[in-house]
């Protein structure tokens, strides 16, 4: 028999950009605690005050993405240095009805939503009459309905002047036609079905198409509902059912979190809020927030574990062992050999990489292995045609 040719991976077109240095923006209306949840979850010190539009340009900082895994293996190793995975998050300033025609501060922001890659879109249930809401009342649904139809608009906008140049080329390079057919169906969709493109049914082929255009309705989101301290507390506000369900219908994660809360938190001593958590039967969300949204990126990590460091190597979804090794450095990608790899969980069940050797849980991959989440990697290469290897 012919040997058995090694199976082919498949490529994975995902929505959104590729690469591993990716972002989530922050978006809402004006006053509803987006700068409050972005000082507190990247420790920042950004104004965040009661008047809507304090915040114009957006700000850009990191936080640390919890992973228990991590934690263990820096315990087990006690290394010198250690390096957690992190996400970026953009705090962008407030959005009002009419943006995509130049309101509010309009259509400056809606491009830097269109530079992040995930939305985390912060919805306010917090009642407060000296804290302004620019549309007179607390209504979430209607705000979360203001900003995708904003967001909806401007991509129209976009997809149309698109769609006038493609649809000549089209004509006459057969090789446009798709791209064509594509703005069609992605303006449709968007204009005679008010869906958003995120939640089409696209092929791959037209996912790469639609990736050339980064819509902002193609966007993941994520849906943080700010509470006031009283109801974070007793878990209990009139407004969370109703968001629920509105983002069950979309199949998007929802968080009730509070703002106050965290700020609160984050000024006490860690003591102090331990006891204040204890008290009030209440703990900090953003760990949590902070997970999902690294998760809605299609954000992974390996690791690379020893003594000297523990480190998190953040990728997309779906990379190859090559890809995951350049990040490390450029050597593991060119002059790639292949990754030694254990699963984080065969580790720590057989507690050393010899334990693991005779178990059988030490494997050799080569150049079309997709790394997983979680994996300890130890890369060969050849470096500068000097086979070193690192790990
Ligand atoms: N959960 C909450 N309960 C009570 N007050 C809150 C809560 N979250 C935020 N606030 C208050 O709301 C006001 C507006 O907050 P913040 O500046 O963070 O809003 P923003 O969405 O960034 O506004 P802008 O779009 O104008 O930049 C601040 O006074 C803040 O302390
Ligand atoms: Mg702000």
């Amino acid at each position: 028999m012919p040997p058995k040719k090694a199976p082919q991976p498949v490529k994975q077109v995902l929505l959104g950009r590729v690469g591993s240095n990716l972002q989530v923006g922050i978006v809402g209306l004006p006053n509803v605690g987006k700068s409050t949840f972005f000082n507190v979850i990247t420790k920042s010190a950004i104004p965040a005050e009661n008047f809507p539009f304090c915040t114009i340009d957006p700000n850009t900082a990191r936080c640390i993405v919890p992973d228990d895994r991590f934690e263990w293996l820096n315990d087990h190793w006690k290394p010198a240095s250690s390096v957690p995975a992190h996400l970026n998050i953009t705090d962008i300033a407030g959005l009002v009805k009419g943006a995509n025609e130049g309101q509010g501060l309009g259509n400056a922001f809606l491009s830097n939503i269109k530079a992040v890659d995930a939305i985390f879109h912060m919805c306010r249930v917090f009642e407060d009459d000296d804290i302004t809401h620019v549309e007179g009342s607390i209504d979430p649904i209607r705000d979360i309905e203001i900003i995708t139809e904003e967001l909806r608009l401007k991509d129209i906008q976009f997809l149309e002047k698109a769609w006038a140049v493609i649809e000549k080329v089209a004509k006459s390079q057969k090789d446009k036609k798709a791209e064509a057919e594509c703005t069609e169906k992605a303006l449709k969709m968007l204009r005679d079905e008010k869906k958003d493109i995120r939640h089409g049914e696209w092929k791959a082929t037209e996912i790469e198409i639609l990736n050339t255009f980064q819509l902002l309705s193609a966007k993941p989101v994520v849906y943080l509902v700010n509470m006031s301290v009283k109801d974070f507390v007793r878990k209990k506000n009139k407004w969370l059912m109703k968001i629920k369900e509105y983002a069950d219908a979309r199949g998007e994660p929802i968080i009730p979190f509070s703002a106050e809360i965290e700020k609160r938190l984050g000024e006490m001593s860690e003591e102090e809020a331990k006891t204040y958590c204890k008290d009030n039967e209440v703990q900090s969300v953003l760990p949590k927030i902070c997970k999902v949204g690294y998760e809605t990126l299609d954000l992974i990590h390996y690791f690379t574990a020893g003594k000297d460091e523990v480190k998190c190597w953040t990728i997309k979804k779906g990379t190859m062992a090559p890809a995951a090794g350049g990040k490390i450095h450029s050597d593991f990608e060119v002059g790639f050999i292949c990754a030694e790899v254990m699963a984080f969980n065969d580790y720590k069940e057989n507690g050393s990489e010899a334990e693991c050797k005779a178990k059988g849980k030490y494997k050799q991959q080569g150049k079309n292995y997709v790394v997983e989440d979680g994996d300890i990697i130890f890369f060969k290469a050849n470096r500068g045609g000097g086979g070193a290897k690192k790990k």
